[in-house]
């Protein structure tokens, strides 16, 4: 089992409240994604989940059990850090045992678990290696083996993936998540990054300064997102927002997503329109980012798809998809049907 479940849960830091009353419920093999801008408390909510801060008040429960007062190591959680935290003088072999050796495993038991879990993770060639004679994304492969060695209830990742690069985070996070549907596991874990986020996640959970904005599957968020905050936050490139009285519609701002703002060079091509100048393109190969400056509405992105050829300091005509179009209210709550 490991189901995790967080009532009324708040930390603050001297008089500063970080986390403003948090509750949420993680099902027992779920993988559930934290996603919020810089210093909304994402780190902070797993720290207390690990036991590493003190929660101020509020509990936190593995299974129905309240596990507020339990140590870091009682808690049957194992957390993997984006900056590996492996033994620099231990083998890959020892590093991956080590939980177990502490915990006083026979050694025909520790050599089977590691043994398991290097196979799963590919590292049975690099048993005997210490951290310095590995890449980084050999050395994060290393800190989740020795996670998986342990069995815990609860798997716990902070931003894992972030010190790889481009390649090897695309490679690491289809790894996760194959990973996830081998062990069953519940999954909890922390990234700014958009895509692992979408990807990764059964369920996101959009943060903002301490507080749950919404909650829910990742097309759920991105196709019916509450308000304002989680509709810019979810999806890349950003959605734009547009002042909708000066388009003539009854609420006050309007949401269109990049790939729903179709662009003609000329005027009169398509409906509704609004005129601005390119200021910038991006070629990215498979799609082509347009960014128009416009008068009213500022700069909106135009999302492509192919090669195109527009060019900058053109004047270009920008039409949102009606039927595609998000509403919102002066507060930016979303205004449904
Ligand atoms: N030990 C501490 N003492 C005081 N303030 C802290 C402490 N740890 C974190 N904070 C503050 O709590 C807030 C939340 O920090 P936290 O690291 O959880 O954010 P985050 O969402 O993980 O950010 P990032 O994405 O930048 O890692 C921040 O304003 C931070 O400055």
């Amino acid at each position: 089992m490991g189901a995790l479940t967080l009532s009324n849960v708040t930390k603050s830091f001297g008089a500063t409240e970080v986390i403003a009353g948090v509750d949420l419920n993680v099902e027992h093999g779920e993988f559930c994604v934290f996603v919020g801008p810089s210093g909304c408390g994402k780190s902070t909510l797993l720290r207390m989940i690990a036991g590493l801060e003190d929660v101020s008040s509020g509990e936190v429960a593995i299974d129905g059990a309240r596990i507020n007062e339990l140590a870091p190591a009682k808690r049957e959680i194992a957390m993997v850090f984006q900056s590996y935290a492996l033994y620099p003088h231990l083998t890959v072999r020892d590093n991956m045992g080590l939980a177990l050796k502490q915990a006083g495993t026979p050694r025909a038991e520790i050599a089977a678990a590691t043994g398991k879990a290097a196979q799963m993770l590919g590292l049975e060639p690099l048993m005997a290696r210490r951290p310095a004679e590995l890449s980084g994304g050999q050395r994060q492969r290393v800190a989740i083996g020795r996670a998986i060695v342990r069995r815990p209830k609860l798997f716990l990742f902070d931003e894992p993936l972030s010190n790889l690069d481009a390649a090897l985070r695309v490679a690491t996070r289809i790894e996760i998540a194959r990973l996830h549907r081998e062990l069953g596991a519940t999954m909890i874990y922390v990234t700014h990054d958009q895509v692992e986020a979408m990807t990764l996640a059964d369920k996101i959970v959009v943060l903002r300064a301490g507080r749950v904005e919404q909650v829910g599957r990742p097309m759920d968020l991105y196709n019916d997102p509450g308000n304002t905050f989680v509709a810019g936050f979810i999806g890349s490139p950003q959605m734009n927002f547009l002042k909708a009285g000066s388009l003539g519609l009854r609420s006050d701002l309007m949401g269109i997503r990049p790939e729903h703002l179709a662009i003609s060079a000329e005027a009169g091509q398509i409906g509704g329109q609004i005129e601005g100048r390119i200021s910038h393109v991006e070629k990215l190969g498979g799609e082509t980012l347009v960014y128009v400056l416009t008068e009213d509405h500022g700069l909106l992105t135009v999302r492509l798809f192919g090669e195109h050829d527009y060019a900058v300091d053109a004047t270009v005509w920008l039409s949102p998809d009606p039927a595609r179009a998000f509403h919102f209210d002066a507060d930016g709550l979303r205004l449904r049907g």
